[in-house]
């Protein structure tokens, strides 16, 4: 059975509905027939995620990879505890980084896993990450065979320090491009070195700009025919259609730490993107409720 080291603590539509139930069963009579409804409702949400945790296998270290498996795995490990035990405001106060990142931004170990399945569907050999955090996925990716290399994009330089040393304890350093710029910076830039294009584009950063980020990734030819764009957080803790209530505006509406700015914008950003990728006419799109929504996009057969 999995025993991963730290459970994603980002938001995802069924954790605030747990939360949200757990506020509700502060204010109920234990007594009252509701209550025990709610705690039936409440347990059903709060055990998923960790349900799925355990049935889904650990981060995959293919057979006769150059780095023994059990050096990657204690590089892993280390990796997704360092993530979570960074006092990132501490970091950012600083001035390490521009913007407060924090644990809650990376995919997990769960995710890594359900990206390294895509990845071997496809035997993506070439794979672009936009939004890199502490490169879990970026470690994941890479440690399959048939990937031959990982261009990640982030805007903050401190994470090149951060992440190097893993990288180069599970041997995969040498597959990762890692570039530290404005992410449409860097797609332009690859554009201008010629490169062909990637099978695998995974969309994980700023999300007012994630429209953009498919706009320029088909413009620039940076999507290889059968590639597959999957973007991250499309159900955004379910925002897009069930915005907090009027009572709880404020924390929704104030800016938040990154540079995603409010979390009103980033739901802006994602619904426009969610309805953008559905209604292109060159492509199809499968949104999976899988954490916080992973939409697969492709180019219509
Ligand atoms: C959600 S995290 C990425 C998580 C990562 N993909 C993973 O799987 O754990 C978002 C990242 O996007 C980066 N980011 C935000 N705005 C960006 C921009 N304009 N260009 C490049 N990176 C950006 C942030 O610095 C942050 O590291």
């Amino acid at each position: 059975m999995p025993t991963y080291v730290t459970t994603h603590t980002g938001g995802t539509p069924t954790t605030r509905t747990a939360s949200l139930l757990s506020t509700t069963l502060t204010h109920l009579d234990p007594s009252s027939p509701a209550y025990s409804t709610i705690l039936d409702a409440h347990s059903l949400v709060s055990g998923e995620e960790a349900y799925i945790e355990r049935n889904t296998s650990e981060l995959i270290v293919p057979a006769g990879h150059a780095v023994p498996e059990k050096e990657v795995r204690e590089a892993w490990d280390e990796l997704l505890r360092k993530t979570t035990e960074t006092d990132w405001k501490a970091v950012k106060d600083r001035g390490e980084t521009k913007f407060e990142l924090g644990a809650g931004m990376c995919s997990g170990p769960y995710e890594a896993v359900v990206l390294q399945n895509f990845a071997l569907m496809q035997q993506a050999k070439t794979v672009l990450e936009i939004g890199v955090f502490t490169g879990t996925a970026t470690l994941a990716l890479a440690l399959l065979p048939s990937v031959t290399q990982v261009v990640a994009l982030d805007i903050e330089p401190y994470l090149s320090i951060f992440n190097a040393p893993y990288w180069t304890r599970a041997g995969v350093s040498s597959k990762i491009d890692f570039r530290i710029a404005p992410a449409l910076e860097s797609l332009a830039k690859l554009k201008q070195e010629g490169h062909e294009g990637f099978d695998l584009v995974f969309i994980d950063a700023d999300k007012p700009s994630y429209r953009e980020y498919v706009e320029q990734v088909l413009e620039l030819g940076l999507l290889k025919k059968n590639g597959v764009i999957l973007a991250d957080n499309t159900l955004y803790k379910g925002y897009p259609w069930a915005p907090p209530p009027s009572t709880d505006q404020s924390a929704y509406a104030e800016s938040n730490r990154t540079n995603n700015k409010s979390k009103s914008e980033a739901t802006k950003g994602i619904d426009d993107f969610n309805t953008y990728v559905r209604d292109h006419p060159d492509l199809e799109t499968a949104v999976l409720p899988i954490r916080d929504g992973i939409t697969i996009i492709r180019r219509r057969v």
